[in-house]
């Protein structure tokens, strides 16, 4: 089983605005609402390509309760953490000539509800697949997720963490199957400006080197490089289409990867791991969310993996 944590799961209000002028009154011309968060949008996506999952992390108020609603409504199975005060985030994405976030911070988790986690967590097992992806609020300590690695060490669990700063680093000596930061993420985690692939590869290769099986590094429109468990190097361009709103390509692609390598480990030939399809389906997912106003549908992604 494929389980996804999300700590701070959100509504995304997609804003669309021709410019927005800061200090003015701007009106927008659309809106669209969807039910994101990291985790979620790798579970959604997941089960676009044939994987099914479940989505755990915490939820509050009438925003958690209409996050609830449309998990279920996406198909995914779901396993929130109900918190007793607060409410969920609602992020907002401007769509204009370009894309701003503004992503909130999130109800405070209590230890109670964080034991409630754990406790879903201690199903985890052998075989299974644990996605950490997100921010965290700003309540909880960053070694949130390496306390989820530490106590479900040594049960045969593969994990993917996608996660920024401290989050991520403090996870790397539990040997994470599959990080994907970001190209600004990942000089941010050494406190340097990336500038030509070559500087990618060589960050990319220190996170390797620090514990991390799998380094894919996404870099929006320039495509992904990944640095594979066997030291490979594969890079890849991206799909051709129009972008409609880029939120949640990320997540695409960690969902699309991760496909990518299971259905090649359940499949009954006993092939070495084709890490290079892997990016494929990531990059086709990625790039079906990117030119969609939602998250990628399953023919969008057919369609675009054939052409890489
Ligand atoms: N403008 C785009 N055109 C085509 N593909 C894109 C575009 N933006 C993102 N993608 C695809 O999605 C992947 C992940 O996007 P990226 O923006 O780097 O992730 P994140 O949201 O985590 O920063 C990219 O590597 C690419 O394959
Ligand atoms: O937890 P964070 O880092 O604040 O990010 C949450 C936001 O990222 C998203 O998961 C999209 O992420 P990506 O664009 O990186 O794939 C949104 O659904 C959500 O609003």
């Amino acid at each position: 089983m494929i389980y996804t944590v999300t700590f701070n799961p959100a509504i995304d209000y997609v804003v669309h605005h021709a410019q927005v002028v800061l200090g003015e009154v701007n009106r927008s011309s659309a809106e669209e609402i969807y039910f994101g968060g990291k985790g979620i949008n790798v579970s959604a996506v997941l089960k676009e390509l044939g994987f099914r999952s479940k989505a755990l992390g915490f939820t509050a108020g009438f925003t958690g309760e209409a996050i609830e609603k449309g998990v279920a409504a996406m198909g995914v199975d779901a396993d929130f953490v109900r918190l007793k005060n607060g409410s969920s985030r609602i992020n907002v994405k401007i769509n204009s000539a370009e894309e701003t976030e503004i992503n909130c911070q999130g109800p405070d988790i209590d230890s109670d509800a964080l034991d409630e986690l754990f406790d879903k967590l201690d199903k985890v097992g052998e075989g299974d697949l644990l996605v950490l992806a997100g921010s965290i609020p700003k309540s909880l300590p960053a070694d949130i997720y390496e306390r989820i690695l530490a106590r479900i060490s040594g049960r045969g669990v593969k994990s993917a963490v996608d996660a920024t700063g401290a989050l991520l680093m403090n996870v790397l000596k539990y040997q994470p199957f599959l990080v994907k930061p970001n190209n600004f993420e990942l000089g941010e985690l050494f406190g340097v400006k990336l500038n030509s692939l070559t500087d990618i590869e060589k960050y990319a290769r220190k996170l390797r080197e620090m514990g991390a099986r799998n380094v894919l590094v996404s870099m929006a429109g320039d495509g992904a490089l990944l640095v594979d468990e066997f030291d490979q190097v594969h890079s890849c361009g991206v799909c051709k289409g129009k972008v409609v709103n880029s939120v949640g390509a990320g997540d695409s692609m960690v969902a699309g990867f991760i496909a990518g390598v299971l259905s090649q480990e359940n499949s009954a030939d006993s092939q070495p791991l084709d890490y290079s399809f892997a990016l494929k389906l990531g990059t086709a997912a990625g790039g079906a969310t990117a030119f969609s106003s939602g998250l990628a549908k399953k023919d969008l992604i057919d369609t675009l993996i054939k052409t890489l």
